[in-house]
């Protein structure tokens, strides 16, 4: 046995029903080819940021699914890739960020590529926070769910470790600064701005609910764990 295989819980399996053999490795193969595709054009664009985002909002749906499957394999069911369930707003907020990409770049084309530091920053935020919300997925393991945990099950137990012990909501906070990074990345002004009030709102607003259900299934030491360790999303 591989290490690979060493770290998977073999009495865990994925429901096939809720995992279409044919629609799950489609959805991959078409964010593969997206990613690929997005990637292999970057030298003949000027505007590679676009690219650069195309690419990156790609892995990120990818991931959703491959991370659940390998360390949550029995919640993965095929929206784990994320592409139908999180809602208007979200695909709104893509195609808004798209749209003021490309209108921008059509009235100003060189303002969206003489500000390299700011693209870098967007570049580093956008992996950093990919990497902290894979890094959450994978720690919280059997505890994580996409959607907020209303009953305990005897499989969730209280997460502290890993990238918790940084942030008690990684995942929330690798994606708030995912999204920020983006934007940056694509020297989207209206866009940052609109994102970074929207999803602090979200976020703000959800991790009060979701600790709301946390103290009831973990108590006292939900509460301890509060008090000593921040979110990494700011004033939340
Ligand atoms: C979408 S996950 C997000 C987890 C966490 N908020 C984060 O940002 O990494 C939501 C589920 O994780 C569970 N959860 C959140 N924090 C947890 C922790 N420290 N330990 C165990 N479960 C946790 C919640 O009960 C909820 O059902």
């Amino acid at each position: 046995m591989s290490d690979g295989e060493s770290e998977i819980d073999l009495d865990v399996h994925p429901d096939i029903r809720e995992n279409p053999l044919d629609e799950v490795s489609l959805t991959a193969a078409i964010l593969g080819l997206v990613c690929g595709v997005s990637i292999t054009l970057l030298p003949y664009f000027r505007f590679k940021t676009l690219n650069l985002y195309l690419g990156f909002l790609a892995v990120f749906h990818f991931l959703e699914y491959y991370v659940t499957a390998r360390y949550n394999a029995d919640k993965v069911v095929a929206d784990s890739f994320l592409l139908y369930s999180n809602g208007l707003a979200y695909t709104a907020a893509h195609a808004c960020a798209l749209a003021e990409a490309m209108i921008e770049h059509y009235f100003f084309p060189q303002f969206k590529i003489s500000h390299p530091y700011v693209t870098t920053i967007g570049f580093v935020l956008v992996v950093a926070g990919q990497v902290l919300r894979y890094q959450a997925m994978a720690t919280a393991g059997r505890s994580f769910s996409h959607l907020i945990a209303v009953e305990k099950k005897n499989s969730h137990t209280l997460v502290t470790d890993g990238v918790y012990r940084f942030s008690r909501h990684p995942s929330y906070a690798g994606f708030y600064w995912w999204a920020i990074g983006t934007q940056l990345m694509l020297l989207n002004p209206v866009c940052l701005a609109g994102f970074a009030v929207v999803l602090w709102r979200f976020f703000n607003r959800r991790i009060e609910v979701e600790e709301r259900y946390l103290v009831q299934f973990f108590g006292q030491r939900y509460n301890v764990f509060k008090k000593s360790t921040g979110t990494l999303i700011p004033f939340v």
